[in-house]
């Protein structure tokens, strides 16, 4: 994705947010233990109540990846075709709670130039079946010499580094596979834990999953640094990664979210030879992570991109919907909201998203049906509560906003210190909400004086957040995942970028 400085390139939001601090440090948390339970998710009775909500939502940050495992039923049974139902002899009832298991998977791919002939003709094919028959090893070097090497995105061009990046890849116009993670019930998990729809929600949401990439990650040192996905369009949500039982070490996976850290440990080895199993990992694609180094053997990964769509949810499965009064959270928001927090005098309530979202120009985002983990609760909550909440691309005006770097310049006479309260007497406060989500700047704005120039961008695209806003929570330090953004994706910006959005109601002062 590109870290454009250039003025003359078309500004977005992302582009304008002042660095931040360092994140918190990162809590390991492996797969196997539950996240730590937070003390502060029964906050000190003595707190207002808007203390008492915003200490519970700082608690509410550990829903951004799942994941799980599928055995492999190496000799599948024939199946028995099922009998249609008769007046005397009704449907077979569905077996909800056989375990689920998937038949071997097989891969086929288009061999480039078979038995390397000239002119013979382009159009063999070749397969693998996992896991592998034993003594049936050799069979990968088949499956390697059919990939090619995998890029990834840095400042907006598509580059090969292994330093980086050390992985192969084939295309989805190369290879197809018999792995369906509908049927397997994986996609209705991801819709149940990542994208849950709410009873009486506007926004009932499906989940549907695209194939994009066959990659290899290949001892010594296949891996893939921290990054975060890029998102192919405004209503991708998230990511899925399967793994396909190849034996391999190392090759941990990563994901991290707001100083937590989710580590998927899939190495198959001869002390844990459970390599008939198929692993996945889902995760919100703004969440960073990465690969770690292949240590032996080869890591055969699927991935898939994540979109939400509208939808009843019954693909595969019945419909999960959430009633948002049992949550705790809607207890935490309606009991501090008994009273109104600002008092009569009418403010506006915040609250920074803990997830990025994912927008292009000059289509709308999807938002909210992409909201995300605790984004999508407190949403909903707000809506159940008749409070109309909006959500909106917020920014952050820099000190010294590179962009429009040259506003000391009108006032040449001063120090900066003295030239910056000019610019502060033009801005009424930092933070600005956007109507729009990324912000254009037109030829008009070029011929007029900086400082109305940057009140009548602002306020033609957004409003003012001033002292009358109430935060609930802090933004997320985005220090290091910003420059992620700009700089590593796993492919170069294809027009959609990420931007950080809050939640807002506004509250009118009594009697207006
Ligand atoms: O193979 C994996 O575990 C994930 C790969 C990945 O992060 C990507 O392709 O963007
Ligand atoms: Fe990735």
């Amino acid at each position: 994705m590109a870290d454009s400085s250039d003025p003359s390139d078309r500004p977005v939001a992302r582009l304008l947010f002042a660095p931040r601090p360092k994140p918190k440090p990162v809590e390991p948390v492996n797969e196997a233990t539950e996240d730590t339970p937070s003390p502060s998710n029964q906050p000190p009775p003595e707190k207002p109540p808007l203390d008492q909500l915003k200490a519970f939502l700082e608690s509410q940050n550990h829903l951004f990846t799942c994941g799980g495992s599928i055995p492999i039923n190496e000799k599948p049974r024939a199946t028995k075709p099922r009998r249609a139902p008769t007046r005397n002899r009704p449907s077979n009832p569905l077996t909800v709670d056989e375990p689920r298991t998937s038949d071997p998977i097989t891969i086929r791919w288009d061999v480039a130039n078979p038995g390397g002939k000239k002119g013979h003709s382009n159009n063999a094919c070749d397969k693998i079946t996992l896991p592998l028959a034993p003594k049936s090893k050799n069979d990968i070097q088949r499956l390697l010499d059919g990939t090619e090497p995998a890029t990834f995105g840095r400042g907006g061009e598509d580059v090969y580094d292994e330093a980086y990046r050390k992985a192969l890849k084939m295309e989805t116009t190369a290879f197809c596979s018999t792995f369906d993670p509908y049927s397997l019930g994986i996609i209705d998990t991801i819709a149940q834990v990542l994208l849950p729809s709410i009873v009486d929600s506007s926004t009932h949401r499906s989940v549907r999953a695209e194939l994009y990439k066959l990659n290899l990650y290949t001892s010594p040192s296949g891996k893939f640094k921290k990054h975060v996905d890029t998102p192919r369009s405004p209503s991708q949500f998230g990511s899925l990664v399967v793994c396909l039982p190849l034996e391999h070490e190392g090759g941990q996976l990563k994901v991290r979210h707001e100083g937590r850290e989710i580590t998927y440990d899939w190495s198959t080895s001869s002390v844990r030879p459970d390599h008939a199993t198929i692993r996945w990992a889902a995760f919100y694609s703004d969440c960073e992570h990465e690969i770690l180094e292949v240590t032996s053997g080869h890591r055969l990964t699927l991935t898939y991109n994540l979109y939400a769509v509208r939808g009843t949810g019954r693909m595969t499965g019945a419909s999960q919907t959430l009633d948002i009064t049992h949550l705790p959270l809607y207890q935490a928001v309606s009991t501090a909201l008994d009273q109104d927090p600002f008092g009569g005098k009418g403010g506006t309530l915040g609250f920074w998203c803990s997830h990025a979202y994912a927008f292009n120009d000059p289509i709308e985002t999807p938002l909210p049906d992409t909201l995300k983990g605790v984004d999508a609760a407190i949403w909903e909550v707000f809506q159940k509560l008749n409070l109309n909440p909006t959500v909106s691309a917020v920014i952050e005006l820099e000190d010294e906003w590179r962009w429009l770097k040259d506003w000391k310049d009108n006032e040449p006479d001063k120090t900066d210190v003295a030239a910056h309260k000019v610019w502060e007497s033009t801005v009424p406060t930092r933070l600005v909400a956007g109507k729009d989500f990324g912000i254009f700047i037109d030829q008009y704005y070029q011929d007029i004086a900086e400082d109305e120039r940057l009140n009548e961008i602002f306020t033609s695209w957004g409003r003012y957040l001033d002292e009358n806003t109430q935060w609930l929570t802090t933004p997320v330090s985005q220090s290091e995942l910003q420059i992620a953004y700009a700089a590593y994706g796993n492919q170069a910006s294809a027009e959609t970028i990420y931007s950080h959005c809050a939640i807002l109601v506004d509250f009118p002062a009594k009697g207006a």
